[in-house]
């Protein structure tokens, strides 16, 4: 099976290629000699394009011009077969940076859904690392394989997928990352927790506020973790066009959020939280944050609920400076 990835040079038979029409609307093909490609506006023949280099313009029977690119991780991610919800690509590159996924890196991953997050991470350890996929649902499992083949053209030396339940089927141990995509995370902390080296970090993708706090919870009350840190990433797409520059009519307003945490050392439990109220603060603010309830701001230029920002320069400032600083960070 010829794969995605990697492919360079002339458009080959075999090759998965997008052709993109005047109207920005794609069509994949898997090109063939002697095949065409018929829409209707025409036909176009394989063999036109079978050669020629990526990023070549063809022109169909009625004359429409298509690009000719062979297409992206995120192109193939968006556009494959699904079982479950994708990890769209704004939130995999979110993940392979924060969860700091390096090349040879052991990972595991739960649950493999539809094989998105697969392909990225194994992208990422590249051929001398793992990636250990775990998935409850064999028919997704099924789905995540096909995805993770076509993409990589065969299996990835990097790559095992067991289908199973996380928090009770788990083996392998020494990882360097977990990245937990499923619905209730907080049920695999323990596993995750045997799984990781010292050091070792765990990512969650959650899609709703009530999973963030579960998981949040869950992982300052296990006491593995230190103090776990959550965000949300939005991308806004920009219309440029002569003098009209500006953020596009649409945007994908919510995908999910993630959090982090990295394991403690075997034995150690996480130094005590403290809370340092702003200087200008009032009472009521202080015992407010305290509680992780909003204050009224009265007079306060910020928005109800955000807090002003600590007065010295923190280690947190890195994950938004909110004020929150670990009794002993150093
Ligand atoms: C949203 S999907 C994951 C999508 C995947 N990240 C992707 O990019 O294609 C969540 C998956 O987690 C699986 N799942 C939920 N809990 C699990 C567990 N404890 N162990 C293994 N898989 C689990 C579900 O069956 C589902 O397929």
């Amino acid at each position: 099976m010829t794969g995605i990835h990697g492919r360079r040079g002339p458009l080959q038979d075999g090759d998965t290629v997008q052709l993109t029409d005047p109207k920005g609307r794609m069509h994949t093909i898997t090109l063939r000699t002697g095949a065409a490609f018929h829409t209707h506006r025409g036909s176009l023949s394989h063999d036109d394009l079978i050669g020629a280099p990526e990023g070549s313009v063809v022109t169909s029977g009625s004359g429409t011009a298509y690009v000719a690119l062979r297409p992206l991780l995120a192109d193939f991610t968006l556009s494959m077969k699904r079982g479950a919800t994708i990890v769209y690509p704004k939130d995999a590159a979110q993940i392979v940076a924060q969860a700091d996924i390096f090349p040879g890196a052991r990972v595991i991953e739960a649950g493999a859904g539809s094989g998105s997050l697969s392909c990225w991470l194994l992208r990422a350890v590249g051929e001398e690392g793992r990636v250990f996929s775990y998935e409850r649902r064999a028919d997704f499992a099924e789905i995540a394989r096909t995805n993770v083949e076509r993409y990589f053209g065969t299996e990835h030396p990097a790559w095992s997928l067991t289908v199973g339940d996380l928090a009770t089927d788990l083996v392998e141990t020494d990882v360097d990352r977990v990245v937990l995509d499923m619905l209730a995370p907080w049920e695999c902390l323990d596993s995750v927790a045997k799984a990781l080296v010292p050091g070792g970090l765990v990512c969650v993708y959650v899609a709703t506020t009530t999973q963030v706090s579960s998981t949040v919870e869950a992982m300052r009350e296990h006491g593995s973790f230190f103090e776990p840190h959550a965000w949300e990433t939005m991308v806004r797409n920009w219309h440029v066009e002569g003098l009209a520059v500006r953020p596009d009519h649409r945007m994908i307003g919510h995908t999910g959020f993630l959090v982090t945490a990295r394991r403690l050392a075997e034995g150690v439990r996480p130094p005590e939280r403290r809370r340092r109220p702003a200087k200008a603060a009032s009472a009521q603010q202080a015992r407010a944050s305290d509680t992780g309830q909003s204050a009224p701001s009265a007079g306060s230029s910020r928005p109800s609920g955000q807090e002003a920002p600590p007065e010295e320069a923190t280690s947190t400032a890195a994950h938004g400076g909110d004020g929150d600083v670990p009794a002993s960070a150093g």
